[in-house]
């Protein structure tokens, strides 16, 4: 092993890209007014509780925002409602930017947030044609449940007949829909899929948690960047909410305890990088959490009659994080020119 690779795992910053620390991916919020924008930025990120958002003052300023304290890294651009981010001078921005959200109040009139929608996405499109566009089909809570599809069938459709008059029919493939709300898990989903096509290990990462599913009898397994509750990937079975929201309780429920019973003498808590739970469930499942690095933990659903050998769940666990250090350190060395060995071998599961 190089020497490279004998360092303390701490020293490799995880994120995005780490030859782009200077010019992080850019996520650019817009909307008209009172859509929900900074509401979605500070629960999502600031850990604001939704009520406190009703006493949120409209914006009135371009909001730039660092996404720290975490593995995700890149930065968020809010426009204000009433400022087209095409005004000022943003081609720049536009240049950098990984994904494009437009926000959409469900319970409002969307006739003119379409018109904008379409008429943004055009323009960025012309400026970038590698930005995702993302549509947050906003504030769901307010609507019966059909009327949540109609929406976004509606929406679809005429955004492509839009799209469709200027030529840019082509658009629509890389634009996806999003049903959120910021008064359930709904904006905590849709931000981990827009993240998640901003990390370039992605494929990666799902296989290696294939693997570990498959080895240690595993029913679903998220990796998730702990502090925002994102996750940033998970295995190829298709995403639950009611189980993705089993495993946010489970990380609250474990930075909780670790915060109440776990505190250490000079104050810093108790949940870091070692940090593991476990909850018994009276489905007779077991959620299981083992944290990877100071940001990052796993957090899986089983069977409790797979739990019982869990010397193996512990050894996979092992070998599933060395993985992820490795694709990590190969994707570092890549960027900062070293020569890599041949990483796929990252030991065997049993
Ligand atoms: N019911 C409901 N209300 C929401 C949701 N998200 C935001 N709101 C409310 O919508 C209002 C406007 O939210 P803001 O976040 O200030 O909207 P904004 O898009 O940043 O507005 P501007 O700064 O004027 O551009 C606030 O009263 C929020 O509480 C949601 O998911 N559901």
């Amino acid at each position: 092993m190089s020497s490279y690779g004998d360092d303390e795992i701490d020293d490799y910053a995880y994120g995005l890209d780490e030859a782009e620390r200077a010019a992080r991916p850019i996520v650019i919020l817009t909307g008209l007014k009172r859509s929900g924008k900074t509401s979605i930025r500070k629960v999502v990120f600031q850990k604001m509780s939704p009520n406190e958002t009703l006493f949120e003052e409209s914006t009135a300023r371009v909001t730039q925002d660092t996404v720290r304290s975490s593995f995700i890294n890149f930065e968020t651009v809010e426009f204000p409602g009433q400022l087209s981010p095409f005004d000022a001078n943003t081609e720049d921005m536009f240049r950098r930017c990984g994904a494009l959200l437009f926000i959409i109040d469900a319970q409002d009139d969307y006739t003119e947030a379409q018109k904008t929608m379409a008429q943004y996405f055009a323009q960025a499109y012309q400026i970038n044609q590698n930005i995702k566009f993302e549509v947050f089909i906003h504030k769901v809570d307010g609507l019966p449940e059909e009327s949540k599809l109609d929406t976004n069938f509606e929406l679809f459709h005429k955004m492509k007949e839009d799209l469709s008059e200027q030529g840019l029919d082509k658009i629509m493939n890389t634009v996806s829909f999003h049903l959120t709300s910021i008064y359930d898990h709904s904006i905590f989903e849709a931000f981990s899929k827009v993240v998640q096509k901003l990390i370039k290990q992605l494929p990666t990462l799902e296989r290696l948690l294939d693997i570990f599913n498959q080895s240690s009898n595993v029913e679903k397994s998220f990796l998730f960047d702990v502090v925002s509750k994102i996750y940033i990937a998970t295995d190829s079975s298709p995403v639950e909410m009611a189980t993705y929201e089993l495993c946010c309780d489970m990380i609250d429920v474990t930075i909780d305890i670790s915060a109440i019973y776990g505190s250490k003498n000079d104050g810093t808590s108790a949940f870091d990088e070692k940090s593991y739970a476990e909850i018994r469930l009276q489905t007779e499942q077991v959620l299981v959490l083992r944290q990877l690095s100071k940001h990052l933990a796993l957090v899986c659903i089983l069977r409790s009659e797979n739990y019982e050998k869990k010397g193996l769940i512990e050894h996979n666990f092992n070998i599933f994080k060395m993985g992820i250090e490795k694709v990590f350190r190969v994707r570092k060395q890549m960027n900062s020119g070293i020569p890599h060995s041949n990483s796929s071998q990252v030991g065997s599961y049993q």
